[in-house]
This record gives C-alpha cells, structure tokens and sequence, in this order.
C-alpha cells in the first residue's frame, strides 16, 4: 500500500504527477494558505508532509503520530524545532543547492536598486516629475563595480554573490562564518575578516546566514554604527537576523546610506512599518528563490525528499542542527 502524504501548497501537475507514482497524495486546495487548526486536522494520518512556512513544532507532530518525514520547500528551516524532530523520529528535509543562483541574483539586484536608485528614480519618471535640470547630482548614485562587499555566511548563497561580485563586478570580496573556507578564499580572492572590521571595511554588506539562535539580532545599534555611513545594507537571509528597530535608527541618523530587502522581522511587513517611507529602502516581499524555474526546482527536491525517506532511501537532504 502506498503510503499517504499531505500537500499544503500549490506545486504543479508534474510534481503531483512524480508523487501520485509512489504516495497517496492529500492537498490543500484553497484560495488562501491553509489556516494551521485544518493542517492540524487534515495530518493525522499522513506519513509525510511537504510544506514551507508552517511551524513544526510539538504540537504539529503530535497531531500527526504517523508522520516519517517534514519536507520542507525551502532552504532555511527556522520553522522547525529539530529537537521536537529528533524526539519524534522525524526526519526534516530542506532544499539547498537549487535556488542559489536565483537567490544570488535577487541579491545583486538589490545592491544595485539600491546603489543606483533604481526605484525611487523610477517612480520619479512615472510620476512624470522629469523635466531637464541643470544639475544632475540629484540623480546620482553609488559606483557598485569596484567595491568592497562583506558577506556575512560565506554558504552556497554567499558563494553564488561571491561569485558575481568578483567577476561580474571586480568587487572585492570581504566575508564573516565562524569558521574559515580556505577555497572561497581562493576561488573568489576573498578576504576572511573577523565580523567588526567587515562591518567597518564594508561597502556594501550582505545578511546570508541561516536564522539560528546564533544569529538571532547579529547585527545591531551597534553593528551598524560600525558600518561606513555610505554603506548599503542587505538582507536576504531572514528579518530577525538583524535588530528591524535598530536598523531603521541607523537610517534615520544617516549612520547608513541605504537598504535592500527581501526579508522582515515580520512578514508581511506592517502596513506602518517606518522603512516603507524611506527613499534609501528597497523592499521586496520575500522573493529571493522566486521564479518559475526555480520554484520548480525547489517543490521537485522537496517531493524527492519525500519520496525518499518513505521509500527506505533515506533523505537526499535532511537537516540535522
Ligand atoms: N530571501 C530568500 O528568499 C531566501 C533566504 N535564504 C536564507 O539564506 C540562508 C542561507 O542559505 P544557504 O547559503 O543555502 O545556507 P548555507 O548553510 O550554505 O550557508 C550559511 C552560511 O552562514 C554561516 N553561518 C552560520 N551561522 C553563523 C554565525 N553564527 N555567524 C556567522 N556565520 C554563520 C555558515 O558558515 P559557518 O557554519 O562556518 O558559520 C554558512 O557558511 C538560509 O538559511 C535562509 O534563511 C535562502 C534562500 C532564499
Ligand atoms: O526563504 C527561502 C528559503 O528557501 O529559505
């Protein structure tokens, strides 16, 4: 008997197709995401769950006692409580590798947004206030060729950053783990720096590690006092890496020149959240691995995933810490 999964997002026909061959496939089917109290309900007697966003934590496993494996659609997995897993015997799947470059581009596009102004000045056309001016400067940005950009989680992401910055910008590379990668030093001439002195070296600075205890706030009042007043800050790892009030002082006392990001200490940002005010602030909503191609690719990983713990192959990509 094939055993029984449950879908909680939308994934295509071709993903269903692969899953329908080994599992008996339940999903969600409503306009809006599924309200957690009808997750709860619709698990209890499900094997395996391919998800993203939910919480999983005690109470969701205890709601389905039969549940071998949370397939995550995603790579960071901070909505998971791995020791609840783990007590469980529940294996915890993410989806690394498929969505870096993707989510790398995001990040260069937010560097230069940023630097260059692109949406404020774009507003600025559409609103049809252009007229010739004798005075360019109040169109000009910051040169993003050349510079020296600090990554903070020197990961598969951070390397795929590394990786346009150095030969697609000639920037040079400065990055922050706790623990040294002596061939990204190689590869990409980067420059391994203790967080202070990125923070202070920095042109541009770029938030990429994991959300974990650790990280929680790494960067703060303090933090971004370090930083050079014309730096741009970026993050597209997750909004509580980074203190959001601290960070929205830091641009309002001109400690930094501006921000790009993907992410918020609460999603969808509140509708008077003072950042969406802010000339200097490029936001966008969570979108750094999304494009057809690349969600594709995510929801593929996660149902192999799936497929095989429930089958005895043992996880292509379980989390483990
Ligand atoms: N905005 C979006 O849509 C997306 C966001 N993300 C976010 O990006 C994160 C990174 O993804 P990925 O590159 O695949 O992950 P990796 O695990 O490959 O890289 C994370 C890096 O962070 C470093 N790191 C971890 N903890 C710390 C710490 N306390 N201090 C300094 N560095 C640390 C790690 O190095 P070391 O262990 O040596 O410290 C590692 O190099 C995800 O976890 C997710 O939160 C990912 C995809 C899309
Ligand atoms: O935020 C997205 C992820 O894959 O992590």
């Amino acid at each position: 008997m094939k055993p029984t999964i449950y879908i909680s997002q939308p994934v295509s026909e071709k993903v269903r197709q692969y899953l329908n061959e080994y599992c008996e496939v339940k999903e969600w089917r409503g306009e809006d995401r599924i309200p957690r109290e009808t997750l709860l309900k619709e698990i209890a007697n499900v094997e395996g769950l391919l998800t993203a966003w939910h919480k999983i934590d005690e109470e969701l496993l205890a709601a389905a006692p039969k549940l071998k494996v949370v397939s995550n659609v995603s790579v960071g997995y901070n909505n998971f409580d791995v020791q609840a897993l783990k007590e469980r015997n529940v294996i915890g799947t993410n989806t690394p590798y498929v969505l870096d470059d993707t989510v790398a581009d995001l990040t260069m596009a937010l560097i230069l947004a940023t630097a260059r102004r692109i949406t404020e000045l774009d507003k600025y056309v559409k609103d049809k206030k252009w007229e010739p001016v004798k005075d360019e400067e109040q169109f000009f940005g910051l040169d993003v060729h050349h510079a020296t950009i600090g990554i903070i989680g020197m990961g598969r992401i951070g390397e795929a950053v590394a990786q346009r910055a150095k030969f697609g910008f000639d920037m040079d590379v400065l990055y922050h783990n706790r623990s040294r990668k002596p061939e990204a030093e190689k590869k990409y001439e980067a420059e391994y720096c203790e967080l202070p002195s990125l923070l202070e070296r920095a042109d541009f600075v770029v938030m990429l590690t994991p959300l974990t205890a650790e990280t929680h706030h790494l960067l703060g009042e303090q933090e971004f006092k370090q930083m050079k007043k014309s730096a741009i800050f970026v993050n597209v790892s997750r909004g509580q890496t980074v203190d959001e009030q601290a960070l929205i002082k830091a641009l309002q006392n001109g400690e930094i020149h501006g921000a790009g990001l993907d992410v918020y200490q609460k999603e969808p940002i509140e509708k008077d959240n003072p950042l969406l005010e802010m000339r200097n602030v490029v936001t966008v909503p969570h979108i750094g691995s999304a494009t057809a191609q690349t969600r594709e690719a995510m929801a593929m990983r996660a149902a192999q995933n799936i497929v095989a713990v429930l089958t005895g192959k043992g996880a292509i990509d379980p989390v483990t810490d």
